[in-house]
Parts: structure tokens; C-alpha cells; sequence
């Protein structure tokens, strides 16, 4: 199976297709930590990051920052002492695209470098 933190993100449009439920089904697999969520009617990707004390918590809120800019495709970040809440999901079409779940997976190996 290839590694999808691997995969390339593709620009967000708003004629972007959004992932189909079998592909959700598939890319979730590869990111099992992560909850999908409904907010607001739109679905997202959701995980909480414990880490050691609040610089720990910042450092790796500043890993998905760059991730994030490197894809211009941008999370919700919840930076508390030794917490970080990070949520994944498209504006532009309202939902989960692939890029989400590749963002999510790359978002895991920042986090799992720091371990
Ligand atoms: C113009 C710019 O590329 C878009 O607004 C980008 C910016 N970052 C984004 N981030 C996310 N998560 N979803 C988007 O649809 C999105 N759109």
C-alpha cells in the first residue's frame, strides 16, 4: 500500500470533487486516529495531540502551520498546555476532500517525529 502522506494535495477549488463515502472509507484507514466529525453540516477530520507542556504543544502547532502553508490548505489548530486539537477539512467544497486525509496523515508523522 503506498504511504499517503506521501501523495500530492491538489489546489482547492470550489469544483474540487469531494472524497465519495468508499473513499473515505479507504483514506480513513490510513489515518485511524483521526474522528470524523460534523460540524455545521460539514464533515472534518478531527484529533486531539497530547504532548509534553506547552512549548512541546507549540512547536508542533508550528510543524502543521508549515504543513499547511506548504499546501496552502489550512486547519483549525487548538493550542492549549500540552494539547493540540487539529481539524482538517475543505472550505471550498464543504467537506472532506482527498487532501484532507493526506494532510492528516502528514500532520500524525510531524507528530510522531517529535516522539
Ligand atoms: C485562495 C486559497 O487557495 C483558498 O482559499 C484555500 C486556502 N486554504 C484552504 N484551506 C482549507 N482547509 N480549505 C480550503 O478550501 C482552502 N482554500
Amino acid at each position: 500500500m503506498s504511504d499517503l502522506k506521501e501523495h500530492s494535495c491538489e489546489a482547492c477549488s470550489p469544483d474540487a470533487p469531494k472524497a465519495t463515502d468508499e473513499e473515505k472509507q479507504q483514506l480513513h484507514k490510513d489515518v485511524p486516529d483521526w474522528e470524523i466529525r460534523v460540524v455545521e453540516g460539514e464533515e472534518q477530520l478531527h484529533r486531539l495531540f497530547k504532548l509534553k507542556n506547552f512549548a512541546k504543544a507549540l512547536e508542533f502547532t508550528n510543524k502543521v502551520g508549515d504543513l499547511a502553508e506548504a499546501e496552502d490548505h489550512h486547519p483549525v489548530i487548538v493550542l492549549e498546555y500540552g494539547k493540540v486539537a487539529v481539524s482538517w477539512w475543505s472550505h471550498e467544497i464543504g467537506g472532506l476532500h482527498k487532501n484532507d486525509f493526506v494532510l492528516a496523515a502528514r500532520t500524525d508523522a510531524a507528530f510522531n517525529d517529535m516522539q
